[in-house]
């Protein structure tokens, strides 16, 4: 379980995150929404410790992020981080060298499922592809959770549906996944909880199965009522 206890957040003297808490399960994907700005991309950097926090707490599985969470947890940021003039081949090569979790034979399965062609250059890639290639090299690492930073935007629907596809086959299943976006109604199937922010704090923290069975609610109703009052 991932825990974001009471952490708060300043860049420069602007207060960005105000006391925010909400847990992430294994095997749940869970999803953070809020409009642009909210401090999405920030809660995911300080879970990965890659900014630090003023207050609060984050815990993986009980424990502080130290060395070793980085082989149970990863980061996949919204734009690829390998060299532009990289094949998609040598990106491969370079995630197989630096880390030891690397998994080729998921690589090669998923550059299969999203039929990419390895020899093609990052430079090259359109939006949608760069977002697949971006996401294989989140997924090809063995680790309990994944982080993933707005991973549906600014792609086209068919590139989306094989997404989403990814997200409900077996590359996820007991994994931890924390996904963020401000465009909730594409993705509402494929999440298990919400958690709605504002203003520097969770203003709802929900199960989507439980709205929808009990309240016959969807993700969006819920919003309208927690954002519009
Ligand atoms: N390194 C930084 N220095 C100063 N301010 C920053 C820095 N990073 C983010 N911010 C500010 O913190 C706030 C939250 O940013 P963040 O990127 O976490 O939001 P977000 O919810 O992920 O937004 P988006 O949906 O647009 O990606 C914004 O007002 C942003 O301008």
């Amino acid at each position: 379980m991932i825990e974001v206890k009471n952490v708060m957040k300043k860049y420069g003297r602007k207060q960005v995150l105000k006391g925010l808490s909400f847990t992430a399960e294994k095997g749940e994907i869970t999803c953070l929404i809020g409009i642009n700005g909210v401090g999405k991309t920030t809660i995911m950097k300080a879970i990965m410790a890659l900014t630090p926090i003023n207050s609060g707490e984050i815990l993986i599985d009980g424990e502080k992020i130290r060395k070793e969470s980085f082989e149970k947890v990863t980061f996949i940021p919204d734009t690829i981080t390998m060299l532009p003039q990289m094949k998609i081949c040598d990106a491969f090569a370079f995630m197989a060298d630096f880390y030891k979790n690397w998994d080729p034979q998921r690589a090669e399965e998923l550059l299969q499922f999203f039929k990419l062609d390895p020899t093609e250059r990052i430079a090259n890639l359109s939006k949608g592809n760069m977002a697949k290639v971006n996401m294989i090299l989140g997924l090809a690492l063995d680790v309990d959770y994944l982080l993933m930073d707005e991973p549906f935007s600014g792609i086209d629907i068919f590139s989306r549906e094989q997404i989403a596809e990814v997200f409900t086959s077996h590359l996820i299943e007991e994994r931890g996944v924390i996904i963020t976006t401000h465009e909730i109604s594409d993705i509402e199937h494929l999440i298990d909880r919400a958690v709605l922010i504002d203003n520097g704090k969770v203003l709802k923290e929900f199960s989507v199965e439980e709205v929808r069975e009990k309240e016959g609610k969807s993700v969006v109703d819920v919003m309208r009522e927690v954002y519009r009052g």
